[in-house]
């Protein structure tokens, strides 16, 4: 089953395509467990995906770091007079509020963008998750704003909202790792537009990537 294989190449500190909807983004992120990221990592999903790499973190964790949404610090902020803030998207085109919070860097990172800096940052979150004293350590080691978007996975997951950042979270806790992933949109340099669904799963078998449809899994989430 797809499903058992992503479990094991996460496990792995492998890759994981993963499609959301037809009804949603349209888009296939490539997806690793944080806690494996190497700057090889950022590398292949740079060259392979191209989106934006991001980090998204489960509910409790997000919560240990008093971690927001984006959205919600911009419409309580005072720093944007009240004509700006119709600028703040709180629902995306297909209907979602973004997960986007803070961007970060770990503070021994250079420019916060190499392969090498960005790995440092996603993996030593992933390490903050096993502190005992996580807040202190975030704000100790790392700053804001950084090149590694944070994305906080809903409480409640595929129930609540069925992103890819949700259905990341989801994997990594079924593969029992940290709920931290680093995940990446997958693009098309002919179109210029997402990589289809169709062209990614011929990536993922010339690769040996374990392909998720949302779809099955959000049907797994509902009988597990
Ligand atoms: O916008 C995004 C961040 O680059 C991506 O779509 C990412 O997949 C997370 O968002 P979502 O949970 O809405 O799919
Ligand atoms: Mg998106
Ligand atoms: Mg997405």
């Amino acid at each position: 089953m797809a499903l058992d294989d992503a479990i094991a190449s996460l496990k792995r500190g492998e890759f994981v395509l993963l499609y959301d909807s037809g009804k949603r983004e349209n888009e296939v992120d490539m997806v690793v467990a944080a806690q494996f990221v190497t700057p090889e990592h950022i590398s292949r999903m740079r060259q392979n995906a191209g989106g934006l790499i991001c980090l998204a973190i489960g509910d409790s964790f997000a919560k240990s770091l008093n971690l927001q949404y984006m959205h919600h610090i911009l419409s309580r902020s005072s720093d944007m007079d009240s004509d700006s803030k119709q600028m703040i998207m709180g629902t995306a085109p297909y209907g979602d509020h973004p997960t986007f919070s803070i961007s970060i860097n770990h503070k021994q990172t250079y420019t916060g963008i190499t392969d090498k800096d960005r790995a440092l940052t996603i993996k030593e979150m992933a390490n903050l998750y096993r502190s005992s004293n996580a807040k202190k350590e975030f704000i100790s080691s790392f700053a804001t704003p950084g090149h590694v978007p944070l994305l906080l996975a809903s409480n409640g997951l595929l129930a609540k909202r069925q992103g890819h950042t949700e259905m990341s979270v989801y994997l990594a806790e079924l593969a029992k790792l940290s709920p931290v992933t680093a995940i990446c949109e997958m693009m098309d340099a002919q179109t210029y537009s997402a990589l289809s669904m169709e062209k990614a799963q011929k990536f993922a078998k010339e690769n040996a990537i374990p392909f998720i449809d949302g779809k099955e899994l959000l049907e797994f989430s509902k009988v597990h």
